[in-house]
């Protein structure tokens, strides 16, 4: 007991474990209860020691927002902007927002109604709040009006990177659509009102990195930011909106597989809490870097939390790990197919 504290406090255990004088065996032997402690301690210090990074306060700032969207579309914008706001005078350059960050409906129906174009009030008043802030906006899911919209009927679930002057800099359709029945929580069955986009964007250049977009559910699918990482991607986005079964099962081993896997940074912003009657969502909105730490979250509720994003570390942690060398496209040419 008094061995494990001596060493926590004097020699860094993390440093001690990795050099192999004591190991995690040992260490629950010596003092149980300091195991946790310690893992966690180690969690977030496996980075390798020789990839230190630049000075912090040089790097870009990114803000994760997490939000309780309702059918009110009013009361929604005041919450997303003061967030954004608030992420402004942290210093942040980048503020992301989660999937339908415009609104939750009660039913296909109501998100129908409550839709607008690009063009619209909406898309308006967010370009007039990034110019005021000064800073580029990630809107991660907003419910559009396409141009098709005369004579479908449907909408498209639509990611919008907004630039600092409120110039819309990217735009990306959600293409795999969330219908699934999972017994406990609300059925989704998005394609009763949304039509699925028709390709991924290639990488857009911000002040934080080079951002790939996707939105939710897409995160269940690797050969999406596989190909976002081989087009250039540093960071994956995933606006969400995952519920209350699938979100503490699935939703941060997801986003550390995808950041693990593409070597980017995984900014996941969330909706959490509960929208209406029928609906909530998990929250639980996280930055993962590029060695599948996760490095910021936010706390319980409608709030935001803050990361830097570390691109020399990013390099570092892809020559380290070369995967993307040793990668055997030859192999793989089935991949997607359905299964048999
Ligand atoms: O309904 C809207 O207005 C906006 N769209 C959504 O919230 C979508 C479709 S219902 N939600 C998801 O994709 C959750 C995925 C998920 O929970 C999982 O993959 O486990």
């Amino acid at each position: 007991m008094v061995l494990a504290a001596f060493s926590c406090r004097s020699y860094s255990l993390p440093f001690l474990l990795r050099l192999g004088f004591i190991n995690n065996q040992l260490l629950s032997f010596l003092c149980p209860g300091l195991r946790i402690r310690g893992l966690s301690v180690l969690c977030a210090q496996t980075r390798p020691r020789a990839m230190a990074s630049s000075s912090s306060w040089e790097l870009p700032l990114v803000a994760v927002c997490q939000v309780t969207s309702t059918p009110d579309k009013q009361q929604n914008f005041k919450t997303c902007a003061e967030l954004v706001q608030e992420a402004a005078r942290l210093g942040a350059c980048l503020a992301f927002l989660p999937e339908a960050f415009d609104f939750i409906a009660h039913d296909p129906a109501e998100t129908l109604r409550l839709s607008e174009p690009l063009g619209g009030n909406l898309l308006e008043n967010y370009a007039q709040l990034a110019r005021e802030c000064g800073l580029w906006l990630s809107l991660g899911g907003f419910h559009e009006r396409g141009q098709d919209w005369e004579q479908t009927q449907k909408i498209y679930n639509c990611h919008v990177l907004l630039n600092s002057k409120g110039s819309v800099v990217a735009t990306y359709r959600k293409t795999h659509l969330c219908d699934v029945e999972i017994p406990g929580q609300e059925p989704m069955r998005e394609s009763n009102s949304t039509i699925p986009g028709p390709s991924f964007e290639s990488p857009v250049s911000t002040p934080a990195g080079k951002i790939g977009l996707a939105i939710c559910y897409d995160i269940r699918f690797p050969e999406l930011s596989l190909a976002l990482a081989q087009a250039g991607a540093e960071i994956l986005t995933y606006p969400s909106a995952f519920g209350p079964i699938t979100g503490p099962a699935h939703w941060e081993v997801l986003l550390r597989a995808r950041a693990i896997e593409t070597q980017c940074y995984v900014v996941a912003a969330a909706q959490c809490g509960r929208h209406h009657a029928k609906r909530a969502s998990h929250g639980h909105s996280m930055v993962v870097d590029p060695w599948g730490t996760v490095v910021a979250r936010c706390s319980e509720g409608p709030g935001l939390c803050l990361a830097r994003i570390d691109l020399k570390y990013l390099r570092q942690v892809r020559q380290l790990l070369p995967v993307f060398q040793h990668r055997r496209p030859d192999l793989y040419g089935k991949l997607g197919h359905p299964l048999s």
